[in-house]
């Protein structure tokens, strides 16, 4: 395995205190011993190029198909610092942005961890931060050589704390390198056991497979919103994919039932899935519905649920907010294919791909909504009846 242990210490020692894992990782693969490198040779000969994560991965992309609410202005050095407002095509888990309001980002009493929401800036921010330490230890460092270093490792790596070693704060720089096992494609279900002992990793069939036939295994259960972000694909069909609400439910709450909501680990990370909404959202939905005193009777569990809250009143708000998903994934379409429209006049085939690949992942939002709505009005039709 490549991992922070297998570098050695001297080159670790020049990195600036807080360089992440990842960065040093893909410092070495970048400046490492020649020597030590070439026994890695094989290994990477199979390594996608640059220009496959260019294309695939939107922080790559260029800025007009990428517009989101990160900080850095740009992840490339290389980009030149444009002012100009793009339109805003990406999903909102991805870009943290809306075409019309509600379009504050989430403004909960305290900061919450968005693991599945602001990806791009999310990303952007670990990218830049790596590039910082390097570029102070290699000046000279090609960006493009790093950066394609770094997305090596975001794609390829795979779960690893040193032994005797507490977790890192980060869930990002739990990364180490395992050769060859990088090779497995990702399916959401995968019949493929993976286990880590801490030291080694072991990889087991659950089925029979033909000889030829494909072995996936799991990266986690992700979003496709996420999949696309660090991965640079979208599953067709992916059990796991959500959207979130928080940027629709957050602005409207009163401050009170924020701190209220917060008190109760209810506030933020509003998941939708095909299936339906988790029950956060429906907490929140009472609250909204519920006079404070029911709410509190409701959250302690001192009536049944079924008597707490009207089904009706609590299916018609979350449905509302799926709406109004619905609403903004109409804005970002026809932004989206207005630029198609134009990228098309210019014949710029890559710009035409990746703005099929956005319309794609709008068309299961959509898809995801209309389930969840489905859901949503059923359970709270149906259950009203008992
Ligand atoms: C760990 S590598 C998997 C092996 C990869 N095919 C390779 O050797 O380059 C992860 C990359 O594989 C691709 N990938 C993995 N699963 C995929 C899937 N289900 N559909 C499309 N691309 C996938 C994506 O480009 C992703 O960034």
């Amino acid at each position: 395995m490549l991992t922070i242990d297998s570098i050695p210490a001297k080159f670790i020692d020049q990195f600036p205190e807080g360089t992440s894992i990842h960065g040093i990782l893909a410092a070495f693969l970048t400046h490492g011993d020649p020597e030590l490198l070439s026994e890695l040779d094989v290994w990477r000969g199979v390594w996608p190029d640059w220009e496959e994560f260019e294309s695939s991965m939107p922080i790559f992309w260029p800025k007009h198909l990428r517009a989101s609410n990160s900080t850095y202005e740009s992840s490339s050095p290389e980009d030149s610092q444009h002012t100009e407002a793009f339109p805003i095509i990406l999903p909102p888990s991805i870009s943290g942005l809306w075409n019309s309001p509600p379009h504050q980002s989430q403004q909960a009493p305290t900061p919450y961890e968005t693991r599945y929401q602001n990806l791009l800036a999310q990303q952007e921010k670990r990218l830049k931060a790596a590039w910082d330490s390097v570029i102070s230890v290699f000046p000279g460092t090609d960006w493009k050589s790093f950066a394609y270093n770094w997305s090596i490792i975001n794609s390829r790596s795979f779960y690893y704390v040193s032994p005797g070693k507490e977790e890192p704060a980060d869930w990002n720089d739990a990364i180490g390198m395992v050769p060859y096992a990088d090779y497995f494609n990702h399916v959401d279900d995968a019949e493929c056991e993976v286990k880590f002992d801490g030291r080694k990793y072991t990889f087991k069939a659950t089925r029979s497979y033909e000889k030829g036939e494909e072995i996936y295994m799991s990266y986690g259960s992700h979003s496709n919103d996420f999949l696309l972000v660090e991965y640079g694909f979208c599953l067709e069909n992916n059990p796991s994919d959500a959207i979130y609400l928080d940027d629709i439910i957050i602005p409207a709450l009163s401050q009170e039932q924020k701190e209220e909501l917060a008190a109760h680990d209810c506030l933020g990370n509003y998941n939708v899935t095909a299936d339906g909404v988790d029950e956060r959202i429906t907490a929140t939905a009472n609250i909204m519905s519920m006079s404070p005193e029911d709410w509190q009777k409701y959250v302690n569990g001192e009536i049944e649920t079924q008597q707490a809250f009207s089904l009706q009143d609590t299916g018609r708000i979350i449905c509302e907010w799926i709406q109004e998903y619905l609403k903004q994934s109409a804005f970002a379409v026809d932004a989206a294919k207005g630029v198609l429209m134009t990228a098309e006049e210019g014949s710029e085939k890559s710009t035409k791909e990746k703005l099929d690949l956005i319309l794609s992942r709008w068309k299961q939002i959509q898809q995801l909504c209309e389930n969840a709505l489905e859901s949503t009005s059923q359970w709270a039709k149906l259950i009203s009846k008992n």
